[in-house]
């Protein structure tokens, strides 16, 4: 062939690209893994100059036209695993209402139909997000456009499927499960098993995650076809480049620990994790009364608060983010220097996405597990899942003890503040759920509500 004289043919020059392509991973590019022109120039436009671990591997399976079960850890390019493929068969086929991606929070659905615009820009992708909490009659119009790509949490999805008119899946070429492992999981069952029923069975289906559930039943609920696993780590594996510590400490004094950690720290960005939306409010207002900028964010609030005050965090406004696992999950902010779990997460797995919320696409970050008396178990679910020890946060009792005297005057405030709210919402009949809803909103499971 070559090597004889002969002149090379496309076959031998196809092979030798291939060749070269794989021979290390820093040769290999979006376009050596078939990822078609107009949306190479899309990655290079967001300076995307090689392609990550999961979409090295993931894409060329894709492309192939084969269902995904993807699994590879926080912050490393799972959206565009799943969107540049979609993009490309809908560059191939252009269909309206082609592919559907279901997540499980609604901060996490904007974030994803702006990744499918950023990459979808040259080829005029039309997308609409459909969450809880925002006007449904607008949505319904977003729906009659026929947009290309649909990404919504369940619950709303399930309502627009029942009652809006002219409204139907039946075009669906693509589902996506973003998150997964959360979506299949009991809170979000007789949506997913509806929205199941209405897609076509001749579909191709991607499940993506960090953490993925190895109940097989579980998996065949969204029955792939033949799916291939991608697997870019064997172990649940946190970033390399995170660096994670706990402190153990009686709870009585974890406010004071908190702030004091927020005073060592200062400069950088924090997310404070909570276990409830109560400890959300609380723990924000106690920062707050204490001179710190910080935002809440959690389930309990309306749509509109929640995206402002998600809005400050990002655009660097406020340094501070209190929240509920609803922002455990695929939040991207890059400038996150800090996670804190104020609370232990009581899913170990839940951890795994937490503190994923730093050092993400090859940046450093540093988490801070506040352990008390009462969490040494589910402390040590954590360290067996990750198959690390963490190493202890040094801090100086003297020091926090200091701080003894403001917090326990800021905890005081914090707790009157939340109770004049809590009555203002009793007086106002408003005692249960996110606000005033009309019977028929009823029905929809709020997404994430209880987080
Ligand atoms: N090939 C690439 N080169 C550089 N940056 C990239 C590349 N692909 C994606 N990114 C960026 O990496 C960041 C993380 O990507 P993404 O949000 O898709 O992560 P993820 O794997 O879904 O994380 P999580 O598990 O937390 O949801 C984003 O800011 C994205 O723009």
């Amino acid at each position: 062939m070559a090597e004889s004289g002969e002149p090379e043919t496309t076959v031998d020059k196809r092979e030798k690209e291939e060749k070269e392509a794989n021979s290390t991973t820093e040769e290999i590019s979006f376009r050596s893994l078939g990822v078609t022109e107009v949306l190479c120039e899309a990655c290079a436009a967001l300076n995307w100059t090689t392609p990550t671990a999961i979409q090295r591997e993931s894409l060329p399976i894709a492309l192939k036209g084969k269902d995904i079960i993807g699994l590879a850890e926080t912050g490393s390019g799972k959206t565009a695993a799943f969107a540049l493929p979609i993009l490309q068969a809908l560059l191939d086929t252009p269909t309206r209402l082609f592919a559907l991606v279901l997540t499980p929070t609604r901060e996490l659905a904007f974030q994803i139909s702006e990744q499918f615009e950023a990459l979808g820009s040259g080829i005029g992708v039309k997308c609409a997000v459909i969450v809880g909490g925002v006007d449904i009659i607008t949505q319904a119009m977003a729906l009659a456009k026929k947009p290309h790509i649909v990404i919504a949490t369940p619950g709303r999805l399930v309502d627009h499927l029942e009652n809006t008119k002219g409204f139907s899946l039946r075009t669906l070429r693509y589902l996506v499960m973003d998150e997964a492992d959360r979506i299949l999981n009991m809170d979000f069952e007789t949506e997913v098993d509806k929205i199941l029923k209405v897609v076509p069975k001749e579909r191709h289906t991607y499940l993506y995650s960090a953490t993925m559930t190895r109940k097989v039943q579980k998996l065949q609920r969204a029955s792939l076809h033949n799916p291939v696993k991608v697997e870019v780590s064997s172990k649940y594996q946190t970033v390399e480049k995170l660096q994670q510590s706990y402190i153990f400490i009686p709870s009585k004094y974890k406010d004071c620990y908190l702030v004091s950690i927020l005073n060592e720290l200062a400069g950088n960005s924090f997310m404070v994790f909570c276990g409830t939306c109560n400890n959300v409010q609380r723990t924000t207002i106690l920062l707050r009364t204490l001179g710190l900028h910080a935002v809440p964010l959690h389930g309990k609030m309306p749509q509109p608060k929640r995206l402002g005050a998600l809005n400050k965090f990002k655009t660097k406004s406020r340094s501070i983010l209190v929240a509920t696992d609803v922002a455990s999950r695929g939040l991207d902010i890059p400038h996150v220097d800090v996670v804190v779990n104020f609370d232990i997460p009581t899913h170990s797995k839940d951890y795994i996405h937490r503190v994923g919320r730093t050092a993400r696409a090859g940046r450093s970050g540093r988490s801070i597990t506040f352990v008390t008396q009462y969490d040494v178990e589910l402390y040590q679910r954590i360290e067996q899942l990750i198959g690390k020890q963490l190493a202890l946060h040094p801090t100086v009792e003297e020091e926090v003890m200091a701080l003894m005297e403001r917090v326990t005057e800021a905890q005081r405030i914090a707790r009157m503040e939340m109770q004049t709210a809590q009555e203002k919402k009793r007086e106002r009949g408003e005692e249960k759920g996110a606000g005033p809803r009309s019977k028929k909103r009823k029905k929809e499971k709020i997404d994430t509500t209880e987080l």
